[in-house]
């Protein structure tokens, strides 16, 4: 087993309960059935016990698009040629992808992030701090070295921190890398044990063909690096990716300062389960916004315990499914904050 140096995780502070079972209690004064309103009592509840208020301020908030370049794209694994990955990038900054749109709705702010790009990409929108440009073929070498791994994930708690200094309340994951589903698979395969059959899908798209040599380039990855499953810095530098690394700081940088972390789909997925390998105390911080329809998304859901809030049978990452999830975030804050109890209403509370 590789020896990892840890000391530069930080620490990350336990829940509130005490505020928690305030939410819980004031929750059950409201004029309602106790527990009616399902999933937004559960994220009310959440919510105050990561942040510590009764009712929570999430109204300043971003999604973090973090973005690289994957070498296993020499396998022919995606539908799409690398190219787009800096392409994408340029369409961040400038406000027309799907997630901008999405973003712009619920009131956040996107946040593009080079972290590993194969292009030189230079826009005052754009927050360079590439740590190398793309990953090696993981089917042939280890993707990355434990050093830049770890660099990655430097990357991503140092750009939570800057945005939570600037006031930033709730944080969601994305990405973008042409051929990260299939960095993403390997990693759940090493830390899962499960088959590449069962955690690879189509991606951006693949027919039924290039699905079959996707399984065995994730094989051949995991056969040539044996990544080593209760070493998530080994596994993240061996069949991993850069922006997957990053997105691992976000979760631990978010979390250390008690500020909720929404993942969104596959890719966002598999980066929180290794956050959660590296760091378990970030786990209690992480709400799942919605289920991917690429195949592997529940099985990572489960080895984690989350349970997705929206299920809309989208699979296209950049952080979209997370910040739909927003807007009943917000729900559950203004249940808490607006709704009146049965005192204050004169309504009569459970008889049986
Ligand atoms: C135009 C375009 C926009 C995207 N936005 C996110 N992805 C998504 O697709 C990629 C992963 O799929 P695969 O592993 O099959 O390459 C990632 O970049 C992911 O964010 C996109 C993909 C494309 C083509
Ligand atoms: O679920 C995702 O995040 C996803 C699925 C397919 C392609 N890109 C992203």
């Amino acid at each position: 087993m590789n020896m990892m140096q840890t000391n530069w995780i930080p620490a990350i502070p336990k829940l509130n309960d005490e505020v928690r079972q305030a939410a819980l209690d004031h929750q059950n004064q409201l004029t309602k059935p106790q527990g009616s309103l399902g999933v937004l009592e559960q994220l009310s509840m959440q919510l105050a016990a990561i942040t510590g208020q009764l009712v929570p301020d999430i109204e300043k908030r971003a999604v973090i698009v973090m973005a690289g370049d994957h070498g296993v794209c020499a396998e022919g694994v995606s539908a799409f040629p690398a190219e787009v990955t800096p392409q994408m990038v340029m369409n961040f900054v400038h406000g027309g992808a799907a997630v901008n749109v999405l973003a712009r709705q619920a009131g956040a702010d996107v946040y593009c992030v080079d972290i590993g790009v194969n292009a030189d990409l230079e826009h005052p929108n754009l927050l360079s701090r590439k740590v190398k440009r793309g990953t090696a073929n993981m089917a042939k070498e280890a993707a990355m070295s434990h050093e830049e791994a770890e660099a990655a994930i430097r990357v991503g708690i140092e750009v939570a921190e800057q945005l939570i200094g600037e006031g930033y309340r709730l944080i969601a994951t994305g990405e973008m890398g042409i051929g990260n589903t299939t960095a993403s698979s390997a990693m759940l395969c090493a830390f899962t044990g499960l088959h590449p059959e069962d955690t690879v899908g189509r991606g951006t798209g693949i027919g039924d063909e290039l699905w079959k040599h996707k399984c065995d380039v994730v094989r051949q990855a995991l056969h040539v690096n044996t990544p080593d499953p209760n070493d998530a810095l080994d596994v993240l530098a061996k069949v991993g990716g850069l922006e997957i690394g990053g997105l691992v700081g976000v979760i631990i940088g978010a979390a250390k300062h008690g500020v909720p972390i929404v993942i969104d789909g596959f890719i966002s997925s598999v980066a929180a389960l290794a956050a959660v390998r590296l760091v378990p105390d970030v786990h209690p911080y992480l709400i799942s916004s919605h289920l991917s329809e690429e195949r592997g998304h529940l099985a990572v859901l489960r080895e984690m315990e989350l349970q997705p809030v929206l299920h809309l049978n989208m699979r296209l990452g950049e952080g979209t499914g997370a910040v739909l999830a927003f807007p009943l975030l917000d729900s559950a804050c203004s249940i808490m904050r607006e709704m009146a109890t049965f005192a204050q209403a004169g309504v009569s509370g459970k008889e049986a």
